[in-house]
């Protein structure tokens, strides 16, 4: 594993003076718009992204926030596993019922509207509106967005009310972007590659105001104007369903630690993800085994692997 270093890439456009504040991981007065102040631009080099997003981990670790998941059937599990594994609290909690009572207590809130119906739509639409109330951040999972009108609409009003982040697969950027049904989707599995929906997400962050995030060989993470690459990750995290959506739970608990920086803190996330992938897959005999390794991975990763598998550049 030693042997494949990576080579660290020069880019620019990063605030390293952000990461230098002290920073109150739960602090109440958070504001969910901030990563849209002008930032001096600065030279940053991947280490010390890879630095940065190994404090992050650190910081999930050791104030294990809580992350409240109203996600479909098909992934709690994993996502529960992956948020525990990286030190995390999972909370899978979903009744509109019992949304006033927790809610409130959550450090940030995971959607995903991979298995929704219309009752599951009004206890995210509560639950939403207290986080927000809350100044808390919160991510949204546009599972499927364009493959019915159903799911579609309650993408775009989820949109609307102001997701920290989004983070989708090149399919579902592209179908929010382009404000249209997908006559070719294939349901949760994207037919794009990240790199096809860099204008997409662009664009898209823009409008919305949030950080955007498309999943694939490249993570792509944009707040409009910055696009960053992760270049983590191995393919056969395409044949486990839900590591995307475990991915954004992920980037939950990282906006949960550092939500003055979004658009770093979901850098980060996707790096780890990524590099806990490609530790996983050395052991790995399928995407069954490699499930478990990934799981493995992100409970025993350490500083000096992770720095030398991360790369991230600036695109
Ligand atoms: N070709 C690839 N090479 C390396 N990593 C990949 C590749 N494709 C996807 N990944 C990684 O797999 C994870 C899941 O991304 P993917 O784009 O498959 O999400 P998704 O389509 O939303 O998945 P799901 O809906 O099943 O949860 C991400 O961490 C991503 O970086
Ligand atoms: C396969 C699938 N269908 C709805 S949600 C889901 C999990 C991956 O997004
Ligand atoms: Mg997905």
């Amino acid at each position: 594993m030693l042997e494949r270093i990576r080579s660290r890439t020069m880019f620019t456009g990063y605030n390293k003076k952000c990461y230098s504040c002290n920073f109150s991981p739960f602090s109440s007065n958070l504001r969910l718009m901030e990563h849209k102040t002008p930032t001096p631009t600065t030279t940053t080099t991947s280490s010390e992204w890879g630095s940065q997003a190994w404090r992050q981990l650190s910081r999930v670790r050791s104030s294990s926030p809580l992350i409240q998941c109203i996600t479909n059937y098909v992934s709690m599990d994993l996502m529960a596993n992956v948020l525990l594994s990286s030190g995390a609290s999972p909370a899978m909690i979903h009744s509109l019922q019992e949304i006033p009572d927790f809610t409130p207590h959550v450090h940030a809130l995971c959607i995903n509207v991979g298995t929704l119906t219309p009752d599951w739509l009004s206890a995210i639409k509560a639950a939403v509106n207290t986080v927000n109330e809350m100044h808390k951040p919160w991510v949204l999972d546009p599972v499927a967005a364009g493959s019915s009108g159903f799911r579609f609409k309650a993408c775009l009003e989820l949109l609307a009310l102001g997701p920290t982040v989004v983070r989708g697969n090149a399919s579902e950027i592209i179908a929010l972007h382009n404000g249209a049904l997908d006559t070719n989707s294939r349901g949760a599995d994207s037919v794009h590659e990240s790199t096809d929906a860099v204008v997409a997400a662009k664009s898209l962050a823009q409008t919305s105001g949030s950080i955007v995030a498309v999943s694939g060989a490249v993570d792509i993470i944009t707040d409009g104007q910055r696009v960053f690459g992760v270049h983590n990750g191995v393919p056969m995290l395409q044949k486990i369903t839900a590591t995307g959506c475990s991915v954004t739970a992920l980037i939950a608990a990282f906006v949960a630690i550092d939500p003055s920086h979004p658009l770093e803190a979901t850098t980060s996330a996707l790096s780890i993800f990524g590099v806990a992938g490609e530790i996983g897959m050395i052991s790995a005999k399928g995407p069954g085994s490699l499930r478990m390794h990934l799981i493995d991975s992100l409970n025993t990763l350490d500083e000096h692997t992770f720095l030398q598998l991360v790369k991230i550049t600036n695109l």
